[in-house]
C-alpha cells in the first residue's frame, strides 16, 4: 500500500489541566498520514496525555482535535477508533485469556470486518510482524517486549489512518529496537497510515521518524528533522544533555 498523505490529525492550542497541574498548555501539532511523527520528552512532559487526548480517552481542558476537520474523541475514544485513530498503551492492555491472533482479530471486527476478514487480517498482519509462530499463544504467556509488539499488531488490524505508539520499545534489547525501528519506520508504506510514536530510545526515534516533536513540562519546546532536533541547545539542555546526545544508543529514560 503507498503511504498516503491525505489526512490530517491535528491537535489545536491544547491545554489540559489535572487540579493545579498543568498537563499540556497550547500544544499544536499536526501529524501526517504517511509520515512517522516522533514525540519525545523529559518523564512528566506530557506525551502520554497528548496521546490520550488524540485518541479520545482524555478530553483537553481547552483546545480541539481534528481528523480532517471532524472533532476527535468528544464521544470518547471508541468513537476516535471509529474514526480511524488507533493506539498502544504503555502497560500492553491486551486480553491476556485470549490468544495473539484472536486479540488482533477482535480489534479487526471492530473496525467493522465479518469474522472470516477479521481472522485473515490478523493473521497477515501477524505475518508481516514475523510473529506467526504466537498466533496460538494466550497473551498472559508473552515476555514484556512481546506483548508490546503485539500490542502495535492489535492497533494496526484497526486498519487506522493514525496509530499512536506509548513507548513501544521500552524493555527491550538493542537488537529487538533494532528490528523494531525498522518495522515502525515501514508502517507508513504497508498501512498506508501516520504513524505517533513516543519512544525515550532515541535511536529507533532517529532511525524512524520523519519530524519529531519535544515537549517539556507540557509546553512545545521545538519541533524538526530528527537531526536538527537533536541538536538544539534548548532540547539539548532540557531533554538529550551533551552526554546523551552523543551517547544515542542509550535510551533518555537512562540518561
Ligand atoms: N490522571 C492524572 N491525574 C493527575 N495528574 C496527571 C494525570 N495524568 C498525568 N498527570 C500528570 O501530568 C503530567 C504529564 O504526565 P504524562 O504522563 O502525560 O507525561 P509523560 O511525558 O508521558 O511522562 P512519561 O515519560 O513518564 O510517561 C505529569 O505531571 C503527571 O503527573
Amino acid at each position: 500500500m503507498n503511504a498516503d498523505r491525505s489526512s490530517q490529525l491535528i491537535a489545536r492550542d491544547v491545554h489540559v489541566c489535572f487540579g493545579g497541574i498543568n498537563a499540556l498548555s497550547d500544544v499544536n501539532l499536526t501529524l501526517q498520514q504517511g509520515e512517522v511523527y516522533g514525540l519525545i520528552g523529559p518523564n512528566g512532559a506530557g506525551k502520554t496525555t497528548m496521546v490520550n487526548v488524540l485518541s479520545g480517552f482524555q478530553r483537553p481542558t481547552q483546545g480541539s482535535v481534528q481528523l480532517d476537520g471532524a472533532d476527535v474523541g468528544l464521544r470518547g475514544p471508541h468513537q476516535a477508533a471509529r474514526m480511524g485513530v488507533g493506539r498502544t498503551f504503555q502497560a500492553g492492555r491486551l486480553f491476556k485469556e485470549l490468544t495473539v491472533l484472536e486479540n488482533l482479530t477482535v480489534a479487526a471486527l471492530s473496525s467493522g470486518l465479518g469474522s472470516r476478514e477479521a481472522k485473515t487480517r490478523a493473521g497477515t498482519i501477524l505475518d508481516w510482524m514475523g510473529c506467526s509462530d504466537m498466533r496460538a499463544r494466550r497473551c498472559d504467556s508473552l515476555s514484556y517486549g512481546n506483548e508490546r509488539r503485539i500490542g502495535i499488531g492489535r492497533a494496526l488490524a484497526l486498519a487506522p489512518r493514525f496509530a499512536l505508539l506509548d513507548e513501544p520499545a521500552s524493555g527491550m534489547n538493542d537488537a529487538e529496537c533494532d528490528a523494531l525501528m525498522h518495522l515502525i519506520a515501514s508502517i507508513p508504506r504497508e498501512f498506508g497510515c501516520g504513524v505517533l510514536l513516543i519512544e525515550h530510545n532515541m535511536e529507533v526515534v532517529m532511525g524512524a521518524c520523519e519530524r519529531v516533536h519535544v515537549l517539556d513540562g507540557g509546553k512545545s519546546l521545538a519541533e524538526g528533522g530528527p537531526a536538527e532536533v537533536m541538536h538544539n541547545p534548548d532540547v539539548r539542555r532540557a531533554y538529550l544533555g551533551d552526554k546523551a546526545a552523543a551517547k544515542t544508543s542509550h535510551t533518555m529514560r537512562a540518561a
